[in-house]
């Protein structure tokens, strides 16, 4: 499992490691992981020329003493200080013995540069950028040189992922001690380029504020038949879904529901003939849910149309695990979810997700992590909240998100969505707990796509299609 902390926690277990070290130690760890990384991206530091943009803090601190380093190596090494009176003092000092200088024409520094170290903030930054650094992070954007982000891009928030304004947009992140929540969510993810964790010695405490599900964990947790399954043990799946105007979407989450592993598929609604035609081991019903046989998860929502109201509230008086997608979002009454027993999963899209909050799509999108939190306690359920970070939380509030690292922008194609309720409901049929049959889901399908597409447009049958060599690859792990 990758893990992500938030600042206060990170601040904690850097003053326990403090009390512990001689004064310095852990800037100076730091500092050489740092150093490396920027060896290792330059391939020669004889004669490069590298830029430190230095902010007030230790984050400046920790750029300085990385460009003293770095100017051992026979690098030319220039500091923009944004505040000459407050620079890391003792950092600065060691860069001067080391050879390297304060620039004295910044803006000619910055054109000339190889590398440029973005020091200005990290974990104690807060808001979008200030104008003077606004200004020098944009004179670096004309330039080829590789901007490498200290901890942080300067200008994303480490908690939450959010960018309130103007932020560095970094090649490399060198992140110390830990993932920060803010490098695994959008839209800062996406201003972090490749990050480079640097073990500092930190203990942090077992559980992370954020997580991301790796190969090997998901292997544990796929549901794999025995001797002693049969179809009913493997999980039925009930799908409610489709409608003579979307009777494809049926057909979709269908298919995720059988890729996904289910012993049975069970079908209820008016697009039968097309799930048949497609896939005749859909086992199809007519009538309502509530008699369509056993079933140990309901999906209902995908295509559904407003004229599904009255299944979907069958379905939700059912006691096992339900996903409601799409359409049967908006027929959704918060308070029936939170008096059910059996878990709920919810998986909106941003749009759905800002219709269900009453809020505008681009703030559900600019504020994934509070967006998916507020939903889950406003129905006590699980949601799982797509996009281009899709991010997965629990009902409790203190239960860490589950980021998925897989997907690609491939996915956004009509359709794919439907394949997801189908997989996340044949877990949820198999016994996976809610926020792992959500997490694996995503995973799996994240997967799939990348399998699909290899670089090339995708369409969301070629997702269900492909989630068996996603499956196996996964499963390969455990062989190693
Ligand atoms: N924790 C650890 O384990 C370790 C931590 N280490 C390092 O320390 C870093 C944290 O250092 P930190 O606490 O000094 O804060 P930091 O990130 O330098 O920012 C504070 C400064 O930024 C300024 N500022 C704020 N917002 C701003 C904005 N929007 N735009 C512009 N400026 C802004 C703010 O100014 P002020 O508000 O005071 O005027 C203040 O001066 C951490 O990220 C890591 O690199 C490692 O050395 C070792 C292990
Ligand atoms: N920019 C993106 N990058 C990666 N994945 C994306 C992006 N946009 C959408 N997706 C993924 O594509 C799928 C689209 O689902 P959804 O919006 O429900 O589509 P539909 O309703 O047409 O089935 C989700 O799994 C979502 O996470
Ligand atoms: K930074």
């Amino acid at each position: 499992m990758r893990t992500a902390y938030c600042v206060e926690t990170v601040r904690a277990a850097e003053r326990e490691l403090m009390a512990r070290l001689p004064e310095g130690a852990l800037m100076q760890r730091a500092a050489a992981g740092l150093a490396a990384v920027c060896a290792d991206v330059l391939g020669r530091v004889t004669g490069a020329r590298i830029v430190l943009l230095v902010g007030s803090g230790d984050n400046g601190g920790d750029a300085l003493y990385a460009g003293a380093r770095l100017a051992r190596r026979g690098a030319g090494v220039r500091a923009v200080l944004l505040a000459p009176d407050r620079a890391h003092s003792a950092g600065l000092a060691a860069l001067r013995a080391a050879g390297g200088r304060v620039a004295e024409d910044p803006y000619g520094a910055l054109r000339a540069a190889d590398l440029v170290l973005d020091g200005i903030t990290g974990i104690g930054g807060h808001g979008g950028l200030r104008p003077d650094a606004v200004e020098l992070v944009r004179a670096t954007l004309g330039t080829d040189a590789v901007m490498v982000a200290v901890d942080l891009p300067s200008g994303v928030e480490a908690d939450t992922g959010e960018v309130r304004g103007e932020a560095v947009r970094a090649d490399v992140t060198v992140t110390f001690g830990t993932y920060k929540p803010g490098l695994l969510i959008d839209p800062a993810r996406d201003y972090a380029g490749a990050v480079r964790l640097v073990e500092i010695g930190l203990e942090l405490p077992p559980t992370a504020d954020a997580e991301a599900l790796q190969y090997r964990d998901v292997a544990g947790l796929l549901p794999v038949p025995d001797a002693e399954s049969d179809k009913y043990r493997r999980g039925v799946v009930g799908v409610v879904a489709g409608s003579a105007r979307y009777p494809g979407a049926a057909v979709l989450a269908v298919a995720g529901a059988l890729r996904g592993g289910a012993g049975a598929v069970r079908y209820v609604g008016p697009a039968a003939d097309a799930v048949i035609a497609r896939f005749p081991e859909t086992l199809v019903h007519q009538g309502p849910p509530g008699k369509a046989g056993r079933v140990q998860s309901w999906v209902v929502g995908p295509g559904l149309g407003d004229s599904g109201r009255d299944f979907l509230d069958e379905v939700i008086a059912e006691d096992v695990p339900v996903l409601v997608d799409a359409d049967g979002l908006r027929l959704l009454d918060a308070a029936r979810v939170r008096s059910r027993t059996a878990p709920t999963l919810l998986t909106p899209h941003a749009g759905e997700a800002a219709a269900l909050l009453g809020v505008a799509r681009e703030q559900v999108e600019a504020a994934r992590l509070a967006s998916v939190r507020a939903l889950a306690e406003k129905y006590g359920a699980t949601v799982l909240l797509k996009g281009s970070t899709t991010l997965v939380v629990g009902p409790h509030p203190e239960s860490p998100v589950r980021v998925n690292p897989t997907g690609t922008p491939w996915l956004a194609t009509a359709g794919s969505g439907d394949v997801l309720s189908g997989l996340a409901g044949a877990l949820l049929a198999a016994g996976l707990e809610p926020l792992d049959a959500a997490s694996v889901a995503a995973y799996l399908h994240g997967l799939a796509a990348r399998h699909a597409s290899r670089g090339a447009p995708v369409i969301a049958s070629e997702v269900a299609a492909a989630l068996p060599a996603a499956w196996r690859d996964i499963r390969d792990v455990l062989r190693d």
